[in-house]
């Protein structure tokens, strides 16, 4: 028996060699199939029971070319991706978008359809081709059938899925013109099938295995104790975790998609963190606590991670919020230089702070809320003798009565409920050696003052629950935003305390009493902000000089922070100005009948809402029995902070205290409020 012979024509080798592969593996051994690659001419080319061309297109050619087909049996080629190859592909992550490369338009948008059809339809494929104009190509995979020659410039990752082959209805047409298409068919159709559920169960099993990849990473990435954030080298945020978020602080929930820079706005940070020549760790204090930042490039992928973790344990823990307690960490971040100001009542401020700064005695520093207070106690520290020991900042306003003896002075094993095993060091002992800064001490209750002004004459503490006595040497820089002098007089602040720690006194301006120092804190605060080459309008220079400023620098702050992020433009215009009810607004200092009203736009806190229920439920409670039961109802407030806090709600006219067994009762501006 003779052997019968195809003929086969290509456009390259490449896909001759497939394709005759392919053809051989249905066809028997007494069907020869020879194949041509047309660029190499076809003068040479045998007779054949049947020609195959490659494609449709391939036909048109060299039809328009002159080959004469007339009277011959020619099947026209329709092909399809060869499934084999398509792991890779499968693997890639979802919504990825990837250039589909391939040597015509046709023939690419056709195995972009097939490849969908196939249902590896996760990706999203971007035609590309000879002739194509790309413009900014996002992709950075390019995935082609044996045509890798034509992948453009700038794209990282080939994936060749080898040249399409022949498919089951072009097989079956060869198989028919032999005519042995039903001792064949069976087995081609079957291994076709065999071949696509192949594919199927590939593609939905690392669909599946992506899919818990990337739950498994997550939860990794969630179960770090350190803050991690990834980004790619234009600083587009691609990974993020939530620890990130609770040191950071971002103004979004959503980063990802965001550039670094705008959801950072600590330059410093952001300059470490865009450079790609710094490799070192940096430390650095973000919202009060020292943190390292640790960076790591992943090279071929263009991806840094970074990691930031707290030098404290437990420094951001969710739940307890130990940051209000300790405000700044351990470290003081000021220096005498950043604090800004040219005017007359700032520079002498500064200078008795660095006279006092050279001596080691105990410092009370007064000031409006927001004028630097901490600012100061921190440069004192920093130019101290006690520089290189620790610098811890308490603000007391934070803390209940308990908890600030045990956090103050530790406790030893077993001195409550709840004590850790070992006990515990308090603040003092661990700011032996360094400064520790009392926030807010006209809010402390007479029992700590007395404990705190043993520690001042003493120089020792003892835990509470212990009996040892532990010297410390710490300096004490105590402020207030109250006046103490007052507070003395009504025996509500020890006189001896006072003028323990009045040893060193500094008094500091409020902004409105040197406004002159405003556009150079402006320029200041500009100048660290991240947003570049911004100028203020000389009207808005002149419109922050006239205001209150009741909340001093941070206000200002805040301030240009806002008009920073609404401006439109460098320039930033009256229009910018927060509205009135942004800024703080001074209490009226009213006639009584004046007073009446003042409900209607008062807000009460949850303490103050507790302390005019409780009145309004008993009238004539004193402090003490107020103090009991606002810890019974978990408020928690010592008799002290309710002094302090119904002297301001007789001051709005809420409440009226009188003297003797009348006590203190609701005016019916409280009853209309509480009602309210
Ligand atoms: N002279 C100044 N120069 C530059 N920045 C200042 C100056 N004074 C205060 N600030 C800034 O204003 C903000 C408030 O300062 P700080 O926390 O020291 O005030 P404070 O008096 O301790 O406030 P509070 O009593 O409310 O705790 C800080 O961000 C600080 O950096």
């Amino acid at each position: 028996m003779n052997k019968k012979r195809a003929v086969l024509l290509t456009t390259s080798d490449v896909t001759r060699d497939a394709l005759v592969n392919q053809l051989n593996e249905y066809l028997d051994n007494d069907i020869e199939v020879i194949g041509y690659t047309v660029e190499h001419g076809l003068e040479d080319m045998v007779d054949a029971d049947i020609y195959i061309v490659s494609s449709d297109l391939q036909y048109r050619e060299l039809v328009e070319a002159g080959y004469p087909f007339e009277g011959k049996n020619v099947i026209i080629g329709k092909r399809t991706v060869n499934m084999e190859n398509l792991d890779q592909i499968v693997e890639i992550p979802d919504k990825t978008e990837v250039l589909f490369v391939n040597d015509s338009e046709e023939s690419t948008y056709d195995s972009i359809k097939i490849l969908n059809e196939l249902g590896v339809n996760h990706i999203k494929y971007i035609p590309y081709y000879p002739g194509v104009e790309l413009t900014d190509i996002k992709a950075t995979i390019g995935i082609t059938p044996g045509e890798s020659g034509l992948i453009p410039d700038g794209i990282e990752t080939v994936i060749d899925i080898g040249t399409r082959i022949f498919d089951f209805t072009t097989i079956a047409k060869i198989l028919g013109a032999f005519g042995v298409i039903n001792d064949k068919g069976g087995m081609f159709s079957k291994n076709y099938l065999q071949k696509i559920i192949r594919v199927a169960q590939k593609l939905s099993m690392s669909k599946n295995r992506i899919s818990e990849l990337r739950e498994n990473l997550k939860n990794v990435i969630e179960g770090l104790e350190e803050g991690l954030i990834a980004y790619d080298q234009n600083g587009k945020i691609t990974v993020f975790n939530e620890n990130l978020k609770r040191i950071l602080k971002p103004r979004f929930d959503e980063m990802i998609g965001m550039k670094l820079n705008q959801v950072i706005f600590n330059k410093k940070l952001l300059e470490y963190l865009m450079d790609e020549k710094r490799h070192e760790n940096m430390i650095m204090t973000l919202e009060g606590e020292e943190v390292i930042i640790h960076k790591t490039q992943v090279m071929w992928k263009g991806v840094t991670i970074a990691t930031f973790k707290a030098r404290r344990p437990d420094a951001f823990a969710i739940g307890i919020n130990r940051k209000k307690v300790i405000n700044k960490g351990y470290i003081a971040k000021y220096s005498m230089d950043d604090i800004v100001g040219a005017s007359r009542s700032i520079i002498e401020a500064k200078s008795i702070a660095e006279k006092l700064g050279q001596r080691d005695m105990t410092i009370l520093i007064e000031g409006e809320s927001g004028t630097g207070k901490e600012m100061f106690a921190s440069a004192i520290h920093n130019i101290s003798d006690r520089k290189n020991g620790p610098f811890l900042a308490i603000n007391f306003s934070a803390l209940t009565d308990d908890l600030i003896e045990s956090e103050l002075f530790g406790y030893e094993e077993g001195a409550f409920t709840g004590a850790k095993k070992g006990g515990k060091e308090g603040f003092f002992e661990q700011a032996d050696g360094g400064t520790i800064f009392l926030d807010e001490i006209g809010d402390v209750s007479l029992k700590v003052q007395a404990r705190l002004l043993r520690v001042l004459e003493e120089k020792e503490i003892m835990r509470v629950g212990g009996n040892k006595i532990r010297p410390v040497k710490v300096r004490v820089i105590a402020a207030t935003n109250k006046n103490l002098s007052e507070l003395v007089e009504e025996k509500q602040f020890r006189e001896d305390l006072y003028f323990r720690l009045k040893m060193g006194y500094i008094q500091l301006p409020t902004l409105r009493q040197r406004r002159e120092d405003i556009p150079l804190l402006l320029n200041q605060l500009l100048s660290t902000s991240t947003i570049e080459n911004v100028e203020i309008s000389d009207e808005v220079y002149d419109k922050l000089k006239e205001y209150e400023w009741l909340g001093n620098v941070r206000e200002l702050k805040n301030t240009i922070t806002y008009m920073l992020a609404v401006k439109s433009g460098n320039v930033v215009t009256v229009n910018d100005l927060p509205q009135k009810s942004f800024f703080k607004e001074r209490k009226p200092v009213e006639s009584k009948d004046e007073r009446i009203g003042n409900e209607e736009k008062y807000r009460l806190d949850r303490f103050e809402s507790f302390l005019l229920n409780t009145i309004y439920e008993n009238p004539g409670i004193g402090r003490k029995l107020l103090s009991e039961l606002s810890y019974a109802a978990e408020v928690g407030l010592t008799e002290n902070q309710i002094r302090s806090r119904l002297n301001k709600l007789e001051r709005e006219g809420f409440i009226q205290k009188r003297k003797g067994r009348f006590g203190t009762s609701l005016t019916d501006a409280g009853a209309n409020l509480i009602n309210k």
